[in-house]
């Protein structure tokens, strides 16, 4: 485990990096702590993340973008749960775009890597899927991890509702990858509200965004009741 040092950059002894965002306050979840410290099957949800990154061949560098008021707290949590899996901890940012930002940070510019961007509170990735978004980066540029739709899907505009086509319609997960100058160079730009994700950030630059299959297990943990779905999704 590595203690918090939010300014340093990390040495170039790998040659991928994840970027776990975990800088989030949790608002729609209203636990006491932030959701991605709450426990699933007794043990954080940023520790079920981390540990999917941790065990894949990709195996690499880990940031967790934290806010500063939480870094002892979690370091806490790692030593009551025995955690050892080596992370380097960044500061949070007010936004998620501007928690990449600080991840991003400290990886070395004139390095030619590849980055994986996850949301801390979508523990239930896997090991399959984050090794083919760095494959699929590598040779592509990008590998942006999305299921198709399931429902019949709706646009609703001045009170009028169309049908889209549902196999056209992709929700969109994490992990995200990167070739890492496309990354960082997207990040440059300003901030736009429309930047909901960091494949809207690098359409914005005009670079073709690849879509690679997620899986449906792959929740977002956003509400209470989603920690239950978690629980028993893990165990299947
Ligand atoms: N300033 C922020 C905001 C969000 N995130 C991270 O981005 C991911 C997706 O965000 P979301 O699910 O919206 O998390 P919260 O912002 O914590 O939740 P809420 O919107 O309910 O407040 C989470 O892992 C969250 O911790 C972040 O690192 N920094
Ligand atoms: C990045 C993301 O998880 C892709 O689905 C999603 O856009 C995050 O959205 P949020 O508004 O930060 O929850």
């Amino acid at each position: 485990m590595s203690l918090p040092d939010p300014i340093s950059p990390l040495s170039n002894t790998k040659s991928n990096y994840v970027i776990i965002v975990a800088g989030g306050s949790g608002t729609r979840m209203q636990s006491v702590v932030p959701k991605q410290f709450l426990l699933i099957n007794g043990k954080p949800v940023l520790m079920h993340t981390i540990e999917a990154f941790h065990k894949t061949e990709a195996n690499p560098s880990i940031i967790i973008v934290l806010h500063a008021g939480f870094h002892n707290y979690w370091n806490q949590l790692c030593i009551e749960h025995h955690f050892d899996i080596p992370f380097k901890l960044v500061n949070g940012g007010e936004t998620r775009f501007h928690s990449v930002k600080n991840g991003l940070d400290i990886i070395p510019d004139n390095v030619d890597t590849l980055v994986a961007i996850h949301d801390a509170v979508r523990a239930l990735t896997s090991k399959e899927i984050i090794d083919k978004s760095y494959k699929y980066a590598a040779e592509h540029g990008n590998a942006i991890t999305a299921v198709k739709s399931r429902d019949s899907v709706r646009q609703l505009k001045n009170n009028i509702s169309v049908a889209l086509v549902r196999d056209e319609i992709y929700l969109v997960q994490t992990p995200q990858t990167f070739q890492s100058a496309q990354i960082k160079k997207a990040y440059l730009q300003p901030y736009n509200t429309k930047f909901t994700d960091d494949a809207s950030v690098v359409e914005e630059m005009g670079e073709k965004i690849n879509l690679i299959e997620g899986n449906y297990n792959n929740i977002k943990i956003t509400f209470p009741e989603d920690i239950a779905i978690a629980e028993l999704l893990m165990k299947c």
